[in-house]
């Protein structure tokens, strides 16, 4: 728990469902520790039913179908310190069940697919990730997850994506305007006409010019740089590992992109990778290529989603101790 003295950062992670949260949320509680962390999943402010938006005709995408008012003020409550009493909504049962108290650790994690919309919640991030998966992407992994855990066929799958695209193009896709960092998940460019989306392009933009957030980059910083790493450093097989850093604008936005295409051979080899990276924002040499070779099981952990899943965890740590130790006004996410 934490005292009325000791500050509360509020994390934001957004994305569709299916995207990696989960994954993402397992890795920020690997590095924080369980105890630091107050997980919140917005999903628990739909305020319609799963049959009231049946008869709504409104998808839980809709800002109709959410609370942001109560979410605004629970989220101020607990970045003052405040308990709350959070509202559930249960997956299995599609109905909102009773409040449970919630007591605030030192950094409170808002997930889900609205922490960003609503501007008053907008303005209590301190430090914001949007998971922005790729439609080729997102079909293949949820075609992996649903078909196999779940029963449904790939026609189900489909047309679950098909029909959440409008609102998803509406509310959920916008928001990455105002996230310190993207993680894009993209096909390769590797493989021509690829279509098993087993290898992946993993690109991370970095908002420049942000309190408490110095962007990673590869080799010199604000230059442009294509590597291709395979040599005798880096096991590489077929079809092989590229990088890029470089500068561009998002969103009118200055940024600068690092990219992995491909997938790693031997997790060990990372510390290659991440001997020609700076500001990574590790504690000691080699903490990135530990972090990965802890969970090779977590999906990802031989490409770029989980090299930068962990290197975001390392920025958010980084940016925590900062607004911590300094004091600084909490900046707002925009
Ligand atoms: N980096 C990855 N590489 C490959 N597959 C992945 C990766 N991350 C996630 N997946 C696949 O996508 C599925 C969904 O991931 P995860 O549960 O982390 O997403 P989520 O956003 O939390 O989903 P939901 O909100 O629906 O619970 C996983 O079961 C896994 O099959
Ligand atoms: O997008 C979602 C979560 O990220 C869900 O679709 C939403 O929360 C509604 O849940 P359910 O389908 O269980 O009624």
């Amino acid at each position: 728990m934490s005292s009325n003295s000791e500050p509360v950062v509020v994390i934001g992670v957004a994305g569709d469902s299916g995207c990696g949260k989960s994954t993402f949320l397992r890795r920020l509680t690997d590095l924080f520790g369980a105890d630091w962390l107050t997980v919140i999943c917005l999903d628990d402010y739909h305020c319609l039913d799963r049959k009231q938006r049946k008869v709504a005709g409104v998808t839980a995408l809709n800002p109709k179908a959410n609370n942001f008012d109560l979410m605004y003020e629970q989220i101020k409550a607990l970045k003052a310190g405040k308990s709350i009493e959070k509202p559930i909504y249960n997956h299995e049962t599609g109905m909102i069940d009773p409040p449970e108290p919630i007591v605030p650790s030192r950094i409170v994690v808002i997930e889900g697919l609205h922490p960003f919309y609503d501007e008053r919640v907008r303005e209590l991030i301190d430090f914001g990730v949007y998971l922005d998966l790729d439609d080729a992407v997102k079909i293949a992994w949820k075609i992996q997850r649903d078909m196999a855990e779940r029963g449904h066929t790939y026609e189900d799958v489909v047309r679950s994506i098909e029909s959440r695209r409008p609102d998803f193009m509406a509310y959920i896709d916008p928001q990455k305007q105002y996230a310190d960092v993207v993680i894009q998940i993209l096909p390769t460019q590797l493989i021509p006409n690829d279509t098993e989306r087993r290898v992946l392009r993993v690109r991370l933009v970095q908002k420049e010019g942000r309190p408490g957030f110095s962007p990673a980059y590869l080799f010199d910083e604000g230059s442009t740089i294509s590597w291709i790493p395979c040599g005798r450093k880096l096991t590489c097989s077929y079809p092989g590992i590229r990088l890029f850093y470089g500068p561009d604008e998002y969103y009118g936005h200055e940024v600068s992109v690092l990219e992995v295409d491909g997938q790693f051979e031997q997790l060990e080899e990372l510390i290659y990778i991440e001997q020609h990276l700076s500001d990574t924002s590790t504690q000691y040499y080699g903490e990135m290529t530990e972090l990965l070779r802890k969970h090779p099981e977590y999906p990802g952990s031989n490409n770029g989603t989980g090299l930068f899943q962990v290197l975001v965890g390392l920025k958010m740590r980084a940016a925590y101790h900062q607004l911590v130790s300094k004091e600084i006004p909490i900046p707002a996410a925009v």
